[in-house]
């Protein structure tokens, strides 16, 4: 299984049952703003209502797979429903036409899996078991929500891309040297803040820290140091919270919240 994340934004997916499963699968299609259109005889209360608000096309009868799948259009085909042969015959012909295809407990017809989901503005964290364990697989991203959520994550991530695509029209050349240059310093903001520094970041410190920034490193040739900086692994000495965070997390289940120490701060960007 090779995880990735994959653009579905306006491309057509074919959604068969209107479930709990299949509803949970439109739920997160929508989220990503693909084109969906369900087929499916009954359907929940929820899809009732996305079909009234118009964020998908209800195509109301049982699937014929002659008609629903005769041609590639469809990027994506997903059967939920409580009819194993319907699936199989579905999940083959899908196969046949080379169009990805998730038939819900039909392992051996799934071209992909899903997997249990934490989404927090742009950041998105999948846990897959590879259908070992989909309950443990819940467990797992439900200890992570909890971690994830205490680090100020997505706040974070939302002012660092602020600074990154500043400094990217600072500093826009494409050429090797430049990119190396862009990449060291964020590299260097990204691991020397707390994630709670980096959540605090205003529009202000921002354009302070990339004129520092210009102003610290302005030689055009990367360093060495900076160089290694930014390929070499993470020192194994140096502060690393994650693992035992995530191991403490995990095994405390429903129990009570672990704490979170501070991160140690140290000043950015680092002199290069
Ligand atoms: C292979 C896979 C194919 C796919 O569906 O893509 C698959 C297959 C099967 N699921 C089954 C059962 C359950 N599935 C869940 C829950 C989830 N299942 C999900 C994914 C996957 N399930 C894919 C692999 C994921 C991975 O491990 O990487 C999650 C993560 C995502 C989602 O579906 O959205 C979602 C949790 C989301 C969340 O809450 O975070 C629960 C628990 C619950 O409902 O609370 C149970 C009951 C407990 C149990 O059986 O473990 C059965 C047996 C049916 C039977 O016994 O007859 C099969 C078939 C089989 O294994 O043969
Ligand atoms: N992978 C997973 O995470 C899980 C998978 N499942 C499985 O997913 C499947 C669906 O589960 P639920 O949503 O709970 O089922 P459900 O019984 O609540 O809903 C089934 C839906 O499929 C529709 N349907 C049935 N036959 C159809 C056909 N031939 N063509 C079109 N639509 C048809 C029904 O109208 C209904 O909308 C089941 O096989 C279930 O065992 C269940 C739980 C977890």
């Amino acid at each position: 299984m090779l995880p990735i994340a994959y653009q579905l934004e306006h491309k057509p997916v074919l959604v068969v049952g209107g479930g709990d499963v299949g509803t949970s699968r439109v739920e997160r299609l929508l989220r990503v703003k693909a084109d969906i259109t369900l087929v499916c005889p009954d359907a929940t209360p929820e899809l009732e209502k996305l079909e009234r608000d118009k964020k998908l096309t209800w195509i109301r009868r049982r699937m014929d797979i002659e008609t629903d799948l005769q041609s590639q259009h469809w990027a994506m085909v997903l059967t939920a429903i409580d009819d194993r042969e319907t699936s199989i015959e579905a999940a083959k012909r899908a196969r046949e036409l080379r169009i990805p295809v998730n038939a819900a407990d039909i392992p051996e017809f799934c071209d992909f899996y899903f997997g249990s989901t934490i989404e927090r503005g742009p950041l998105q964290v999948m846990v897959s078991t590879g259908g070992a364990a989909p309950r443990l697989a819940r467990r797992i991203r439900m200890a992570l929500e909890n971690f994830i959520d205490e680090l100020e994550v997505e706040g974070a991530i939302t002012r660092v891309s602020k600074l990154r695509s500043q400094l990217r029209q600072k500093l826009s050349g494409q050429d090797r040297d430049t990119t190396k240059r862009r990449m060291a310093l964020m590299s260097d903001v990204c691991d020397e803040n707390s994630f709670a520094e980096l959540a605090a970041f205003s529009d202000e410190n921002i354009e302070e820290m990339i004129e520092n920034m210009l102003l610290e490193s302005d030689s055009p040739e990367p360093t060495p140091e900076t160089t290694e900086h930014v390929t070499s692994p993470p020192d194994p000495e140096g502060p690393q919270p994650w693992h035992s965070l995530v191991r403490e997390a995990i095994q405390c289940g429903n129990g009570p919240e672990p704490e979170v120490p501070p991160y140690p701060f140290k000043q950015a960007p680092r002199k290069s």
